[in-house]
């Protein structure tokens, strides 16, 4: 049971972290439920039980050895970084950490409303509506902020890994897995290939540096999903998707956007540019008038593409927006 480990990273960056490391056996305080909520290349997470409480946990089981390396530093590195974001609402909190010959588990908050990935796919009712997105976008980003502040990059936002504290009625999201999020200091470039192919910048794929933006641009793939049910830049295999990205090839047409205002589509279009440096921060991003705006008379009176409801066919033509609603 240690108390503090300082680490060295392979870029001579000193990382602190103060959880202990409990070394008694996990199966002791805590009782495993059958179901698996997640499984990554190196990791699986199953729900569990705190005996002493009854509160549900999820226990992130990691191991240590991959591919024949010991990966217990990129281990430590998650738990620093979950550390550092013990007071963002937004991230998923740290409860305990155990450490076995093989593996180390975290014992994370459990967000038993689960991926939000399963509302941007689901059919009708189920599916969003843009009034549920923009307060979505709002706590991602606000948390996101919060990250980058501390010079923390996530580097694999995406609909998987943005979880909802409760599904119906609609809560409030968590983000979770830092096992490839960096602390960005102004000296190392990571150039690293990382992240899940739909969802990584253009940057990642020519090996250029990684910076805040790049979680940005994955910001911009994540609402594009979450308004549309459709990812912008998937394409029948990897290459076709890599070019996609690398030539910015996104479906803006009323078709993918009935029914989104043309404000939705301007937010977006602020996050999908090629250059790092042209796109929003996330603290500009908070200030954009999609996410300010009166939500629900604003949306419905601008949706792009149906003429609002209530109201008699106008000799207007559709796509030209009436004036902006009384306040
Ligand atoms: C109900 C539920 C359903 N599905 C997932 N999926 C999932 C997605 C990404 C990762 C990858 C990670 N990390 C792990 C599981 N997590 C759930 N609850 C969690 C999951 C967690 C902590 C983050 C594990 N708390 N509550």
């Amino acid at each position: 049971n240690r108390t503090a480990i300082t680490m060295m990273n392979k870029n001579g960056m000193v990382t602190k972290i103060h959880t202990r490391i409990r070394t008694d056996p996990f199966t002791s305080n805590y009782e495993l439920l059958g179901r698996e909520l997640g499984r990554g290349k190196f990791a699986v997470v199953k729900k569990c039980i705190e005996k002493a409480t009854g509160k549900e946990h999820a226990a992130k089981f990691l191991r240590k050895r991959r591919k024949g390396e010991d990966c217990r530093m990129d281990i430590l590195n998650e738990i620093a970084v979950l550390e550092s974001a013990k007071a963002n609402p937004y991230v998923v909190a740290l409860h305990e950490v155990y450490e076995t010959n093989s593996e180390i588990i975290l014992i994370l908050e459990c967000a038993a409303g689960g991926e939000i990935f399963n509302q941007c796919v689901a059919e009708n009712d189920e599916a969003f509506t843009e009034k549920d997105v923009i307060r979505l976008a709002r706590q991602i980003l606000t948390g996101v902020a919060c990250l980058h502040r501390n010079n923390v990059v996530h580097l694999d936002l995406k609909p998987q890994n943005i979880l909802l504290t409760s599904a119906i009625p609609l809560g409030d999201i968590r983000i979770v897995d830092f096992g490839l999020s960096r602390r960005m200091d102004s000296v190392t470039e990571v150039r690293e290939i990382l992240g899940t192919p739909e969802y990584v910048a253009p940057e990642i794929l020519n090996y250029e540096p990684i910076s805040i933006a790049t979680d940005m641009w994955s910001i911009g793939v994540l609402t594009y999903v979450m308004l549309t049910g459709e990812s912008p830049f998937l394409g029948d295999n990897k290459q076709e998707t890599f070019l996609n990205i690398s030539q910015v090839n996104v479906d803006y047409s009323q078709d993918a956007f009935e029914g989104v205002s043309s404000l939705a589509i301007d937010f977006i279009k602020t996050l999908l540019l090629k250059n790092p440096r042209k796109r929003a921060t996330a603290e500009e991003c908070l200030n954009h008038p999609w996410l300010n705006g009166p939500a629900d008379l604003y949306t419905q009176l601008h949706a792009s593409s149906l003429p609002s409801l209530d109201e008699p066919e106008t000799s207007q033509s559709e796509s030209e927006p009436e004036s902006p609603a009384p306040s």
